[in-house]
């Protein structure tokens, strides 16, 4: 069932044409992606979605409510993630997540959250003295405080090191598996590419792509190769052309290329070892959700 619809959404800033028809649904339970170059309209959207600006035209239900005019209602079901300016630095952990969850009838207990999210021991320093880090989680606790059936996170991970963004990872798949449907706004191909179920491509105030993210990879014209030297005379083209999802085998002296689409590299190697021919230097070139991006952009975030 579709929880967000977006249909034609268009919006202007005075001469600046923003948004040019804009259009997608979000699944229920699932991790959407919304990737683009910057000043691609990404915050717009969301931000329209949110019932936080004024679309020009075009239709928005979410949980078949019109955000614009029931933004009330809304409220009550739908988790935002806020940015870095929105609380004060004396404010106190335990003080922030006590605040808002007021603002819900029925808020999850904020100590549960704190533990969630490794703050029990931060629950009584202000917000001014967190880490970079640890600002990200409370903003990620508060996005949650209110129960929402909708989270919309943006730039979830920014400012996080490599071990911390790996948990906040597992953390989102965790309150995607509670039943919570998650939009994620994000910058990292990495990021998108683990937690995304699908995404939608948006480039200069329209959706390019929409799909899975193994999905974008394989519509791409180029495709996977696999590189290796023959260490005993065979015919290779003879021996792989044939097989499941290869396109071109082109041998040069020794050395072979097979390029292919989807899992074709397992039925390349099963074969070879079939056939007993002695390989070396094997090296798979496969395509990415970056490669995806730029061919669909013409530029890399
Ligand atoms: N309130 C505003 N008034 C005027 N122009 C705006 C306003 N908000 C955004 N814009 C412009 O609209 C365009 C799209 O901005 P938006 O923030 O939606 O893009 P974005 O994809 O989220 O970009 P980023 O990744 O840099 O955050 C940009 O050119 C931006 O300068």
């Amino acid at each position: 069932m579709a929880i967000i619809e977006v249909t034609d959404l268009r919006k202007s800033y005075g001469q600046l044409s923003v948004l040019e028809g804009v259009s997608f649904s979000v699944a229920e339970g699932e991790i959407f992606g919304i990737l683009g170059p910057n000043g691609a309209g990404k915050t717009t959207t969301v931000e329209c979605v949110e019932g936080l600006r004024k679309p020009d035209g075009g239709t928005i239900r979410v949980l078949g409510l019109d955000p614009a005019t029931d933004g009330r209602a809304l409220r009550e079901q739908v988790g935002v993630q806020l940015q870095h300016t929105q609380l004060p630095d004396t404010i106190k952990v335990w003080e922030a997540l006590d605040l808002y969850a007021a603002f819900y009838s029925r808020p999850r207990d904020w100590r549960e959250l704190l533990e969630q999210w490794g703050l029990a021991d931060k629950r009584n320093a202000r917000f001014g003295k967190l880490s970079g880090g640890q600002k990200q989680r409370l903003f990620i606790a508060l996005a949650l405080i209110g129960n929402p059936r909708v989270a919309f996170l943006d730039e979830l991970t920014t400012g996080l090191d490599p071990q911390a963004r790996r948990t906040t990872w597992e953390l989102i798949k965790q309150v995607r598996d509670s039943g919570v449907t998650v939009v994620l706004v994000s910058h990292f191909m990495d990021e998108v590419e683990e937690l995304c179920d699908r995404v939608a491509v948006v480039d200069r105030g329209r959706v390019v792509a929409l799909d899975t993210p193994a999905g974008l990879v394989d519509g791409l014209d180029a495709a996977h190769e696999i590189r290796f030297t023959l260490m005993a005379a065979c015919d290779p083209v003879a021996l792989l052309a044939d097989l499941p999802g290869v396109a071109e085998v082109t041998v040069t002296a020794d050395r072979v290329v097979v390029s292919g689409r989807g899992d074709f590299a397992t039925a390349v190697t099963a074969q070879l070892a079939r056939h007993h021919v002695l390989v070396s230097d094997l090296r798979i070139d496969k395509r990415t959700l970056d490669d995806a991006f730029v061919a669909l952009t013409g530029r890399s975030l």
